[in-house]
């Protein structure tokens, strides 16, 4: 289902105006291809310049593949996974809305994350780089099921485009459609699964001196100490009003994945380590060295939406050598090299 080229085999004067308009392609056209995936479920596949590419699910709408111009895979996704419902997918960029976690009385991390999206051909506009020209755009609107866990009309857009330097961007606009003047309350995150080299080989870096608030502690408030984080056991952490750029460094591989994110206040981490790696059915036992989510979201302050308001989160990931010197915790220099 890729966009055609413009074609215009010499239109009439009168008709060129019109024809031209036709098959231009307008700046919003997506440019992608639907084909079948594992467990017959159907996916997107985005194709970059120089060879960069993802995959995105309808199921969950669950970005499962992330790949630079060399063709390694960025992303984790587990040999395990399930591709179909009632679970999620194990690893790549899960979606939790409209809860994060256990904070409420859904499922955990709510139920976007199992239900098939569709393809949204025709989104409202978005501004856009015009250098982008690999996108899709996918809808979820509640079911009647889905109405009666949550009582709460909604339409959810995402679209996910990569970058002409293989950057990745995930664009969420949830809007109440609520009639009966009701608002409501949601917290979310971008639950995304890192492929690592060797997890004890791979840091953190933003997250230093924030509070979070720990899970494997109740939800206690802390605040972090020291340097960068580094990894020795099981971390289920949310860090609290964390910076919009988090970098993950992997000395291995000598590559730094940057997250810069927008309206999403939180950023959780998270890593099972061994015992919860075994307990889970859906997950090898040693995949932990392999992994890390670094997930920004909102969870601490809910994000409360009118009849009518839309809400907009963005994350936007990139993959770049480490050029790193140690010592230098700012990010953006990670990023200028
Ligand atoms: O197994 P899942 O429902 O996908 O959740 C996996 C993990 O997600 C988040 O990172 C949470 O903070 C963890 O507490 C949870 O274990």
């Amino acid at each position: 289902m890729a966009a055609p080229p413009p074609s215009s085999p010499s239109p009439p004067p009168a008709a060129a105006a019109a024809a031209t308009q036709q098959t231009q392609p307008h700046p919003q056209t997506p440019f992608y291809e639907l084909v079948k995936g594992n467990s017959g479920i159907e996916k997107v596949l985005l194709r970059g310049t120089r060879g960069f590419s993802a995959e995105v699910y309808l199921y969950g709408a669950q970005v499962t593949s992330w790949k630079n111009d060399h063709a390694e895979e960025l992303l984790f996704v587990s040999s395990k996974a399930i591709f179909k419902p009632p679970k999620a997918i194990r690893g790549g960029i899960p979606i939790c809305f409209p809860q994060f976690g256990t904070h409420g009385n859904l499922e955990q991390h709510g139920f976007a994350r199992n239900r098939l999206w569709t393809i949204d051909d025709n989104p409202p506009p978005l501004p856009v780089n015009p250098a982008i020209k690999s996108f899709v755009d996918l809808i979820l609107r509640p079911s009647d099921e889905d109405l009666k866990i949550w009582p709460h009309s909604f339409e959810f857009r995402l679209r996910v485009a990569l970058g002409p330097n293989g950057d990745l961007s995930l664009t969420s606009r949830i809007r109440n459609t609520n009639t009966d003047g009701r608002s409501f309350s949601y917290t979310f995150a971008y639950h995304t699964y890192f492929s690592v080299s060797d997890i004890s080989e791979v840091r953190v870096e933003g997250l230093e001196t924030m509070d979070y608030l720990d899970n494997l502690k109740g939800k206690e408030r802390f605040t972090e100490q020291g340097d960068a984080i580094v990894f020795e056991s099981e971390i289920d952490k949310v860090y609290l009003a964390a910076p919009s750029k988090i970098a993950i460094i992997d000395h291995e591989k000598k590559r730094t994945f940057v997250l810069t994110k927008e309206g999403l206040p939180d950023a959780v981490v998270w890593n099972p380590w061994d015992k919860k790696a075994k307990a889970m059915q859906d997950f090898g036992d040693g995949e932990y060295k392999h992994m890390l989510c670094v997930e920004p979201a909102a969870v601490e302050k809910p994000i409360t939406l009118k009849p009518g308001e839309e809400w907009k989160g963005r994350l936007a990931l990139s993959a770049v050598p480490s050029s790193y010197c140690s010592g230098q915790l700012d990010p953006l220099k990670v990023l200028q090299g």
